[in-house]
Order: C-alpha cells, then sequence, then structure tokens
C-alpha cells in the first residue's frame, strides 16, 4: 500500500499499546491522556478522510469536557455539527486496529465511502487548557498530515468556538468569520443590540477551564455591558474540581471557591464550556438550581411570545432526553403547549431531532443545549425586520428575534453564547432570576451510578427509558416505581463512563433517594454488579 507509506512510517511515532480497546462513546473517546496518543494521530487521519469525503472542513477537538482527570478527542462535522454515527464506527475501528493493521482499515474505509485519496483535506484543530491537550494536538496534526492534509490551529478554543468555526468555514464566511475575533464580534454585536436598555450582572464559575479564558478575552468586545464576576478562572485551582456545572448539577450545590450573595445570578460553565447550568440562594439561604430544562423553557417561551408579537406563525419545539425533569416536561406541554420530544442520551440525537422544526429548542438537563433555526424560519423573521410596512410593535419583536438568531452558535450547545441569550432575554422580560425559577417546581430527583462487569449488557428502548435486557430489569423497576408517589425511574449506560446512570425522580426527596437506591440495588443484582453493593443514601 505505497499510498499509505508516510501512515506506516508516522504511525511507529504513535504507537498503540497492544490490546488496548476504546470506543467512540457519547462524545468521542475519552481515558486516560497516556492512551490517548495513537487515537489522536489516527483521528487526524480520519479526519483527514472525511474532509476528502465531505469536500469541507473538518473539526477534531482536543477535550474531556467535564472529566477531572482523562483527556479525550471529538470530531466535528462540515456544518459544525457532531460527527454522523457512521464515521464513529470508522473511528471505532481505526482507534483499535493493531499497528500493523492500520493501513488496511483505512484502505477499506476509503473503499467501503469512495473516498479518493486526490482529494484535498483541511482540518480545524483545538484544544482545552489540560496540560496534555498540547502534545495530543500535535499528534492529531500528524496524522492528518500524513494523508496530505492542511491543519489549522486555533490553540486554546472552548469546543463551540471550534465548532463555529467549522461552520463559518463550510458555509463560506455566511455565518460569521473563522476567527476568534469573528466570535466575538458577532455575538457581541448582537448582544449589545438586546440589551440596549442597560448591563446584566453574572457570577460566573468557569470550573478552572477554557471556559473563563475566553470569557475574559470576550469582555472587551461586550463592552462591559455585561458585568462578569469570574470564579474558578484557572489561575489557582483545578479544571473541574468541585466545581463546573456538572459538579453543581450532580450535587445540587454551588461550587467551591465562589462567593454568593443571596438572590445574586449564577451560573457555571463545565470544562470545555459547551454546557451551562445557572442558580442562586433564595432569601432563606437555600440553593436553587435552574437546568437546562429551565433554560429550554425561558427560551422557547420568550421565542414563543417574540413570534406572536412579531404575528407570525412560527413552530416552536423543544427537545429533551430521558434526565428531563417530570415537571418540565408537564409545563411545557401541558401550560406552554409546546410540541416536546424525547431523544437518546448526547447531542447529537437532539441536535438531529431539533432540526425536524421550524425552530427547534434542544437541551439536556445538565446544561448542554441550543436552538436551530430552519432557513425558511430565519428568512421570514428577517424580512419582516425589512419590511416596511410592519407596525412597531411587530418590527420590535422581528428584530428582537433576528438579534437571537445571531446570538445563539446553531452549531452546537455553546455556554458562553447561551448565557449571553439568557441574559438578553431576562433582561428584555424584566425578569430575575427567582421570577424565571418559578415558572415550574422540579420534582425532586436523584443520579446514582452504578459499576457492572459489562454495562453492554444493559440494553434499552424508548429514548432509553426502557431496558429491554437483562431480563426482569424492567419489571424490577416498574414495581419499584409503584411504591413511589409521581415516581419515574430509569437506568441506561453511559457512554462516557465504565459505570451504569440511574436516575429517579418522586414527589420528595426522600422519596426519589429511596427509589434511586432499590433501583441500583436491582441493577446491582440483576445486571452484574461489582464491587460494593449500592448503600442507602444518608
Ligand atoms: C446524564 C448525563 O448528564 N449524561 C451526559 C454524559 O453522557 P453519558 O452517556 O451519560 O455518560 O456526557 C455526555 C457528553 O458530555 C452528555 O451529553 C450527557 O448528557
Ligand atoms: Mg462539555
Amino acid at each position: 500500500m505505497a499510498e499509505f507509506g508516510e501512515v506506516s512510517q508516522k504511525s511507529t511515532q504513535h504507537p498503540k499499546p497492544k490490546g488496548l480497546t476504546l470506543q467512540y462513546g457519547t462524545a468521542g473517546f475519552r481515558t486516560t491522556a497516556k492512551h490517548l496518543d495513537h487515537v489522536m494521530f489516527r483521528m487526524g487521519l480520519l479526519a483527514a478522510l472525511r474532509s476528502k469525503k465531505t469536500k469541507s472542513t473538518i473539526g477534531v477537538m482536543v477535550t474531556a469536557s467535564h472529566n477531572p482527570e482523562d483527556n479525550g478527542v471529538k470530531l466535528i462535522d462540515p456544518m459544525g455539527e457532531m460527527v454522523t454515527p457512521a464515521w464513529e464506527g470508522y473511528a471505532t475501528q481505526l482507534a483499535n486496529a493493531e499497528q500493523e493493521a492500520l493501513c488496511t482499515v483505512l484502505k477499506n474505509i476509503m473503499e467501503t465511502d469512495a473516498i479518493s485519496m486526490s482529494e484535498t483535506a483541511n482540518v480545524f484543530v483545538g484544544r482545552d487548557t489540560r496540560p496534555s491537550s498540547e502534545s495530543l494536538t500535535k499528534a492529531v496534526i500528524d496524522g492528518v498530515s500524513c494523508l496530505g492534509g492542511h491543519s489549522q490551529d486555533y490553540g486554546l478554543v472552548t469546543t463551540p468556538q471550534l465548532h463555529y468555526m467549522v461552520r463559518c468555514r463550510n458555509t463560506h464566511d455566511c455565518y460569521g468569520t473563522a476567527t476568534l475575533q469573528g466570535y466575538y464580534e458577532k455575538l457581541s454585536k448582537a448582544f449589545i443590540e438586546l440589551t440596549k436598555n442597560g448591563c446584566c450582572m453574572l457570577l460566573v464559575d468557569g470550573a478552572n477551564g477554557i471556559g473563563a479564558l475566553k470569557l475574559r478575552e470576550m469582555e472587551a468586545f461586550l463592552k462591559y455591558e455585561l458585568q462578569v464576576a469570574l470564579f474558578n478562572d484557572g489561575s489557582s485551582g483545578k479544571l473541574n474540581h468541585l466545581c463546573g456545572a456538572d459538579y453543581v448539577k450532580v450535587h445540587q450545590r454551588a461550587p467551591e471557591g465562589m462567593h454568593m450573595g443571596p438572590g445574586e445570578r449564577c451560573c457555571s460553565f463545565d470544562g470545555d464550556a459547551d454546557r451551562i447550568i445557572y442558580y442562586y440562594n433564595d432569601t432563606a439561604g437555600r440553593f436553587r438550581l435552574l437546568d437546562g430544562d429551565k433554560i429550554a423553557t425561558l427560551i422557547s417561551m420568550s421565542l414563543k411570545e417574540l413570534l406572536t408579537q412579531a404575528g407570525l406563525n412560527i413552530q416552536v419545539a423543544v427537545v429533551q432526553t430521558a434526565y428531563a425533569n417530570g415537571s418540565a416536561t408537564r409545563y411545557l406541554k401541558d401550560v406552554m403547549k409546546v410540541t416536546v420530544c424525547c431523544t437518546k442520551t448526547g447531542v447529537k440525537h437532539l441536535h438531529h431531532a431539533a432540526q425536524d422544526f421550524d425552530i427547534g429548542v434542544y437541551f439536556e438537563a445538565n446544561g448542554h443545549g441550543t436552538v436551530l433555526f430552519s432557513k425558511e424560519a430565519e428568512k421570514q423573521i428577517r424580512q419582516l425586520v425589512k419590511h416596511s410596512n410592519a407596525n412597531d410593535e411587530k418590527k420590535r419583536a422581528a428584530k428582537l428575534l433576528a438579534s437571537t438568531i445571531d446570538l445563539i452558535n446553531q452549531a452546537t450547545g455553546d455556554a458562553i453564547s447561551d448565557m449571553l441569550v439568557i441574559e438578553a432575554l431576562l433582561a428584555i422580560r424584566g425578569m430575575s432570576i427567582q421570577g424565571w425559577d418559578t415558572l415550574y417546581t422540579d420534582l425532586p430527583n436523584r443520579q446514582l451510578r452504578v459499576k457492572v462487569a459489562d454495562r453492554q449488557v444493559i440494553d434499552t428502548t424508548d429514548a432509553e427509558r426502557h431496558v429491554v435486557m437483562p431480563a426482569g430489569l424492567q419489571d424490577a423497576i416498574d414495581t419499584l416505581v409503584k411504591k413511589y408517589k409521581q415516581a419515574r425511574a430509569f437506568v441506561r449506560p453511559s457512554g462516557t463512563e465504565d459505570i451504569v446512570r440511574v436516575y429517579a425522580e418522586a414527589d420528595t426527596q426522600e422519596g426519589a433517594d429511596g427509589l434511586a437506591y432499590e433501583v441500583s440495588l436491582a441493577v446491582y443484582h440483576l445486571a452484574g454488579g461489582t464491587g460494593e453493593e449500592p448503600k442507602p443514601l444518608k
């Protein structure tokens, strides 16, 4: 295989540990950095092939998001979305090919997908702040160049910034300019347009990661219309350690190192700034969390109202996963009367489902999400802005909608962009965080993790809400759920960690905790639990 001569030669500098197998999971590969060099090299190869295949620029982001220790990699498709599932399979095959089989696997992919070597390849590369990310990025670039591809290294960027760059490049700058300055200018202009009436103040937990760095860079562009008090900015603390969106959501508690006054609006980014969670302490000093479901509610409600004011008949739908709080789903369906649909966990599934609507608002409960506008919806809104006969109220609403479109990163969920959208919408509505919080009350809930010998023994259906295998587990869950009021529970194998996740909700926290514990026990006994048996929560 003469055409792969350079691959054979270079791959020896990025050797695969024998016997190591990894899988492209919910959001790419994740494992300890010392096992990732060969994966990065091979993802460089794959990105080059994907670029040749799609005749477009492809993105490779080096990050493990909210994981504290590991590193990882995600591939970005031409419109800035996650790589298509068929190629996730190729990614897994390539990552696991033993050294001597690498070129054969490459050749097979090229033959199956009819990829011509003579096509050019362009790959955008970005990385988070983990110390290992720099050398892993070099391995990606090595892989790209082995197939004659050209890499553009954006250095330190948030994951959504790299998605944005890819989308800009492949839409020939119609979406924006593929530079950090272009990103800051576009979003800042839209934000300032939306919040002409005054500045917003906010406490931000940067998870000691890349989001903190990039928010600092952006402050000047925002002309201080947004006053940010930035905590966990990476100057001393450890990435994702006792802070960040995942920590806050899972522990339902404020991050360390943040000084919150009562009623002050606060938010946390995750380690690569593609998730955001809001919270505050109420007057009684209780911690109150506003998660992705509440963000989706605020955004969809505001868009619906603006569309009505603009006199536009455009449908708004919300896409959630099984982790969405039952109260949120009920509020959206019964009170707001919006279409709600449920997909499997993982942004790629939500993103895909949201594309079916005029306006698809999608959020995972953990704060990962964005809004997608169909071409037609965007056209109608922009036409109304230009329409000279529209009355003032309609014009005002259309302008606000148009600026909201500009402020949203439609390539993927983006903590910085989502934060600006939320701040702008709250300002326009004159709504406090307390007012937003009281739209509905979350059902108490609990998430637990169970270690099993092989998490793949659990197979689910109905957007992961029902277990098909192992036999008996779903019946056991159904029986347990009946013991509690307003209860719901489900289990699924994680796609990012070697565990099974358990989710339960009920009318009281004790109920949610009790149900989550009982379901964990059922998983432990029926799905091959390892280590210590789960214990009741204190
Ligand atoms: C319950 C939960 O929060 N799961 C997360 C987590 O996936 P798991 O497959 O559950 O490990 O990481 C994903 C990637 O960041 C994110 O998309 C998803 O929502
Ligand atoms: Mg993330």
